[in-house]
């Protein structure tokens, strides 16, 4: 394998919206309209606020149009379900995005359900769960995950019959990220907080996927030598004199085990918004 072993998200990511920035530039130069995103933020979260400015600028670098709608903290979900109604209706928005997390008062779960399927650009939808789960290719399928694929196959390049360990079981990464590897013709363990034996079942992953949200948890003893390790964790930590991002693995030790290794940040986090944009830009053809 004669790769470098920091996989570098940033500039795969930029790759990737310079496509996206050039098939809506050739849709626009036909004098059709762009696609549209909007994202709706409830209440300050000043990660959220970092990450829903990341969205809006990438828009922009593609060419696709970007609303950014910021509610109260205690808008009412009456309101919000009202704001996601007329954007389920709105013909110039293509994909709809609701930051999470959301404020306490707020049902998830019930909000999420709202968005019209053909418009969930982060793919939370049971519609389109389901549609991922039975393998159907008109799936909007999530960001980060769809993002950790490609990260896995700059790499190796095919991934059949590789196998692949997912740390973590949540609805937007880990579930959904055994989904996309099953899809690619990997053998897939999920290890999660109950597992008797995660680090053992860590240590024979060609590719391990780690996505916790716990800092730095992972180590070397869960690393094969050689395997693809992807990191999905952002965490902000203290380091006394002033904070820094580190992601779920602890990156000075597993570097030296692994045969590739993605950095916090510049790895998974800017391919999330490729992907977002992809998605936005796959709903825009499913009705233009
Ligand atoms: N409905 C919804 N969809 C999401 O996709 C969603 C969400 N809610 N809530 C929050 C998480 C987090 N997330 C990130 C996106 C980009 C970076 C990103 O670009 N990170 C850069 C810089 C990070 C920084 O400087 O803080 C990097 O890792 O290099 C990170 C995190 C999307 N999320």
């Amino acid at each position: 394998m004669n790769q470098p072993k920091r996989i570098d998200g940033r500039r795969i990511a930029d790759e990737q919206v310079a496509q996206i920035a050039q098939r809506v530039a050739a849709l626009t130069e036909q004098g059709k309209r762009p696609p549209g995103l909007a994202v709706v933020m409830v209440g300050d979260n000043p990660a959220s606020d970092v990450y829903v400015r990341n969205k809006i600028r990438r828009c922009e670098q593609a060419g696709i149009l970007s609303r950014e709608h910021r509610l109260d903290e205690r808008t009412t979900e009456e309101d919000l379900l009202g704001l996601l109604d007329s954007l389920n209706q709105d013909p110039q928005i293509d994909g709809i995005l609701v930051q999470l997390p959301l404020p306490a008062h707020l049902e998830e779960g019930r909000i999420l359900k709202r968005i019209s399927p053909a418009k969930d650009v982060d793919g939370f939808h049971p519609v389109n769960v389901g549609l991922l789960g039975i393998g159907d290719a008109r799936a909007l399928v999530p960001c980060t995950p769809a993002g950790c694929v490609i990260l896995a196959k700059e790499v190796l390049g095919d991934l059949t019959g590789k196998h692949v360990v997912v740390v973590g079981r949540s609805n937007i990464v880990g579930k959904p990220a055994a989904q996309l590897f099953l899809a690619e013709d990997c053998s897939v363990t999920l290890v999660h907080s109950k597992s008797a034996n995660g680090a053992e079942l860590a240590r024979q992953a060609d590719i391990l996927v780690v996505a916790v949200g716990r800092p730095q948890m992972v180590d070397e003893s869960w690393v094969k030598p050689g395997a693809v390790v992807i990191d999905v964790g952002i965490n902000r930590i203290d380091t006394g004199e002033g904070t820094r991002l580190v992601g779920d693995v602890d990156y000075q030790r597993v570097a030296p085990v692994a045969g590739a290794i993605t950095p916090v940040p510049g790895g998974v986090g800017p391919m999330t918004i490729a992907g977002l944009l992809n998605n936005t830009l796959t709903a825009y053809e499913a009705v233009e």
